[in-house]
């Protein structure tokens, strides 16, 4: 039996845009996504996406509020991502880029679906339009989905 790894993912939006950021390296390496990352020994979820968010974007979220929960198997790998998805419509901080993401706002009408990773495009119109889901994604490699399940949900605990 492995752990699921837990990771942050955040997404800063405005009314009309959101802060996407292009990932300089790593997993998810040439795709833009939120900012976020591992969680860490002794930090709770909130304080890493917290942290991430700062470290990834130089911005510090006021109104964090957890909006996902999707989890994600690749074929071959016995552990499960377990990404914990934030909204904050409040920040303070200048969008900066950092060795990890180079960060950009993009219009909600015009998200650059076909270079994120593929799951995004089903769960994403959720955030957008401000409901929670959870969700599971299978993956062969890093680019085909074989199967998902997606669900709205009244709240993520
Ligand atoms: C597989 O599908 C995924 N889709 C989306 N949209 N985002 C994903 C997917 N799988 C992982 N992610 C997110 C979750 C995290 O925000 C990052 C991965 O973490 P990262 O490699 O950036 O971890 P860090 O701790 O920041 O890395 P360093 O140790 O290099 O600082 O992708
Ligand atoms: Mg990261
Ligand atoms: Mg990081």
């Amino acid at each position: 039996m492995v752990a699921n790894k837990l990771l942050t993912l955040v997404f800063v939006r405005e009314p009309t845009r959101i802060l996407l950021g292009l990932k300089k390296r790593g997993f998810g390496m040439g795709r833009w996504n939120g900012f976020g990352g591992k969680v860490e020994t002794g930090e709770t979820i909130i304080q890493a996406a917290l942290r991430e968010l700062q470290e990834e974007s130089g911005l510090k979220a006021k109104n964090l509020q957890e909006v996902g929960l999707l989890k994600f198997e690749f074929v071959g790998d016995p552990q499960l991502l377990e990404v914990h998805v934030f909204t904050s419509s409040e920040y303070e901080g200048k969008p900066t880029e950092s060795s990890e993401m180079k960060p950009q706002w993009y219009d909600i009408d015009s998200i650059p679906f076909d270079k994120m990773w593929p799951d995004d495009k089903w769960w994403f119109p959720l955030l957008l339009k401000g409901s929670k889901f959870s969700g599971y994604f299978l993956f062969e490699g890093h680019d085909d989905v074989l199967n998902y399940t997606l669900e709205e949900v009244d709240s993520l605990n």
